[in-house]
């Protein structure tokens, strides 16, 4: 359980989150849409701990998170980040195991572990030894999520994961996340433009606007929810009350 109340962060002038009050259950898959620089990311930083916010409380599981040790509360957690982010002088291998390698799993368990994960993602046994250089695109996504899940996080954050991917490729990402999610019951956060994404993975969407979760119901209200910022954002129109970034 992810409990954030008044979470507030400015960067000079620009106050970014102005009082963020969420709770994401145990096992749930929520996905935070929103503008262009609405603060999605700043949010996802503030949870991580690599932006410290200037007001509120982050608490996990009823613990405050800034009382958590770094890598105890690191350990916890999953994370895709947007454009992968493999380490490219690692193999695929040693890029899904690396929490393993860092806790002392010995080496030949690791790599076995590893090529399990890799399977979950469906991608071959082959590609353990090979450098992410020598990945598609599609795989190196496939990758970086095995490396996300690999040492059964309790909590998982997803930056923008079909970012870059065709059609196709993106709806295996989508499909790929949401059996990780419920394989692993871990509580997911995703944040992303793609309301293919939007509608695969989440259980609850919430609506970031002017600092605030202007909107957050079920994904099931979506097409229901009567506010104007949520149907102009799922319908992709250019008119609204969201201003475009020009
Ligand atoms: N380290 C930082 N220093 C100063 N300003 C920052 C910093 N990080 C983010 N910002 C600002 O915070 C705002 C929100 O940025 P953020 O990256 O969270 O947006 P976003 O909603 O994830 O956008 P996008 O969908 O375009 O990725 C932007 O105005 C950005 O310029």
């Amino acid at each position: 359980m992810i409990e954030l109340r008044g979470l507030a962060k400015s960067f000079g002038a620009n106050r970014v989150l102005a009082g963020i009050d969420l709770d994401v259950a145990t096992g749930e898959s929520l996905v935070v849409i929103g503008g262009s620089g609405t603060g999605k990311s700043v949010l996802l930083k503030c949870v991580l701990g690599l932006i410290e916010p200037d007001a509120g409380t982050i608490r996990l599981d009823g613990q405050d998170v800034t009382h958590i040790p770094r890598d105890a509360f690191l350990s916890r957690f999953g994370m895709l980040f947007q454009g992968g982010a493999l380490f490219d002088s690692l193999p695929v291998w040693q890029n899904v195991a690396f929490r393993h390698l860092k806790d002392r799993v010995p080496r030949a368990e690791a790599r076995t572990r590893a090529i399990e994960t890799l399977a979950r993602v469906g991608l071959p046994a082959r590609t353990a030894d090979l450098y992410p250089a020598e990945l598609s695109g599609g795989m190196q996504k496939r990758a970086a999520l095995a490396r996300a899940i690999a040492a059964d996080p309790q909590v998982i954050f997803f930056d923008e994961p079909t970012a870059g991917l065709d059609p196709i490729m993106a709806g295996v990402i989508n499909k790929l996340i949401r059996e990780a999610v419920t394989h692993l019951g871990a509580t997911a956060i995703t944040i992303t433009h793609d309301m293919t994404t939007v509608r695969t993975v989440a259980d609850r969407v919430g609506l970031l606007h002017d600092g605030l979760l202007r909107w957050i119901g079920p994904a099931d209200d979506l097409d229901r929810s009567g506010d104007p910022y949520v149907e102009q954002f799922i319908h992709g129109r250019a008119e609204g009350p969201i201003a475009p970034l020009r």
